[in-house]
Formats: structure tokens, C-alpha cells, sequence
């Protein structure tokens, strides 16, 4: 069965509009996991502009499932994480200009960061999984760095007009085969909604799905718990 993780970051964007206390993350995480959540996804932004320090130090008291950080190559946001060590780290690239993640690390062409990243989070019992476009050099790269899972960006995927979804989907497969052949957990996010997220979730190998802005947006029309259990069901029907 595929594992959910839900990422909660764009419930803390809504609170950012106004700088105040709602809606708070830290209850959307407690209402997703009644919805079924295998797993909660946070991402401290060096800019902050959504979750916040105060957010991730409660929802690692407070959550009860896996929790997933996700983070960029900086040493203040590795510092962070190796204090609080939550269960995995993601660590995704990041810049100031872009809406939102743009693009997977570019391990290939690692200059030390990245290998020194996972070796530090590693000596402090944390998992570590890298968000890497579906490449299979890349993914290769992420094995040979010592990862212990990849998360394939599905954003070109979600993006993809109809006579591209198949390419993407074969781009998926391929760099999945890599990640599942080396042994090391296959993970998917970025711009799954419940309509696109059925052939990702049927890739061979595919273990854990994360998702956060299309299940806040079917949050905002009917509430965090149903906006979960109603993804579950669509992933428990597709992959028994
Ligand atoms: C890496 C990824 O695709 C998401 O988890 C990420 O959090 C999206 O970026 P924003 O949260 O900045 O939208
Ligand atoms: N790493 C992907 C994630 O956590 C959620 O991305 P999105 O569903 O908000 O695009």
C-alpha cells in the first residue's frame, strides 16, 4: 500500500497572508493524520515564508506518524534539523525568486554539499531522502552519495499537456527502476492532485507519495480530515 505523506505548508501560507496564528499547521497535521496520513511533510524555507521554526519545533512533539523536513543544503536549516531529527529529511533546492520548488538537486554536480549534508544528518539518526528531477543519472548520483531515498519531482509530470503525460510518466519509470534496483526507497511529490496521482501511485516501486498543495486546497472546501481520507481511498482503490 502506498505511504501518504502530507505536506502542510501552504496551511501556514494562508497564515503568512496576515502574519497571525491561523490556521495553524500543527492542527492540519493532527486532522490529516485522522484522515489517514502516513506521514507529515514540512518544509523550513531558508526564506520562510511558509512554515515556520516555531511550527516545525510543535509538530515534532506533536505528530504521532513519520515526520519529513524538508530543507535546503544550509547549514542553518541542517542545524535545525539535527536538533529536532525528525524521522526523514528531504533536502530539496532552493531559491528566492521562484514561486515554488523549481527544480530537483543537482547531485551530479554536487560540489560537497549535498554528500556532507547526508552524512551529517545520518550521524544524527535522521533518514535522508534527495529531491531529484527524474533523471537516472541523477538518481544514480543519489545512491553513490549514500541516500536512502530519492523523492522523483513530479512537477514537468503534473505540467504536462496530454501528448506529454506518457514521456513524463516513462521518465518516472525509468529513474524509479534505478532507485528500486539500488535498494533505497522510491518517493514521488510536487503538483500530485486527485486526478493525476493514479499512474504515479501504480509506478513499480513506488513507496510513499508526498502532497500538500492540491490536498489544502480540497481542504479549504471541505476540511482537513476529509481532504486526507479522500486522497487515501483514491490510493487505496488504485493500489490495494
Ligand atoms: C519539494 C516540493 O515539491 C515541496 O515539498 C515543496 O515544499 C514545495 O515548495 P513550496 O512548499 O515552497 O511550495
Ligand atoms: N515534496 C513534495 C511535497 O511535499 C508536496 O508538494 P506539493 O503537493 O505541495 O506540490
Amino acid at each position: 500500500m502506498i505511504e501518504l505523506g502530507v505536506n502542510v505548508d501552504h496551511v501556514a501560507t494562508v497564515r503568512q497572508a496576515r502574519r497571525t496564528y491561523e490556521p495553524d499547521p500543527v492542527v492540519a497535521a493532527a486532522l490529516a493524520e485522522q484522515g489517514g496520513a502516513d506521514g507529515i511533510t514540512f518544509h523550513l524555507r531558508e526564506d520562510r515564508r511558509h512554515i515556520q521554526q516555531r511550527d516545525v519545533e510543535v509538530l515534532m512533539q506533536t505528530v504521532t506518524v513519520k515526520t519529513n523536513l524538508e530543507i535546503a543544503c544550509a547549514p542553518e536549516v541542517l542545524q535545525i534539523a539535527c536538533r529536532v531529527r525528525p524521522t526523514w529529511a528531504l533536502l530539496v533546492p532552493e531559491s528566492r525568486q521562484e514561486v515554488t520548488t523549481e527544480g530537483g538537486l543537482n547531485v551530479l554536480g554536487d560540489d560537497g554539499r549535498v554528500g556532507d549534508a547526508i552524512d551529517q544528518l545520518k550521524q544524527h539518526g535522521i533518514l535522508v531522502s534527495l529531491f531529484v528531477d527524474p533523471d537516472v543519472d541523477q538518481v544514480k548520483a543519489a545512491v553513490d552519495l549514500g541516500a536512502q531515498a530519492v523523492e522523483l519531482h513530479t512537477g514537468p509530470y503534473a505540467l504536462a499537456g496530454p501528448s506529454e503525460t506518457d514521456r513524463e510518466l516513462d521518465r518516472l519509470r525509468a529513474a524509479g527502476e534505478v532507485a528500486s534496483g539500488a535498494g533505497i526507497r522510491l518517493h514521488a511529490g510536487h503538483g500530485l492532485n486527485y486526478v493525476n496521482v493514479r499512474p504515479v501511485a501504480k509506478l513499480p516501486d513506488m513507496v510513499e507519495l508526498n502532497i500538500g498543495h492540491a490536498i489544502v486546497s480540497r481542504a479549504v472546501m471541505v476540511g482537513m480530515r476529509d481532504a486526507v481520507a479522500e486522497m487515501r481511498r483514491i490510493l487505496d482503490v488504485c493500489c490495494p
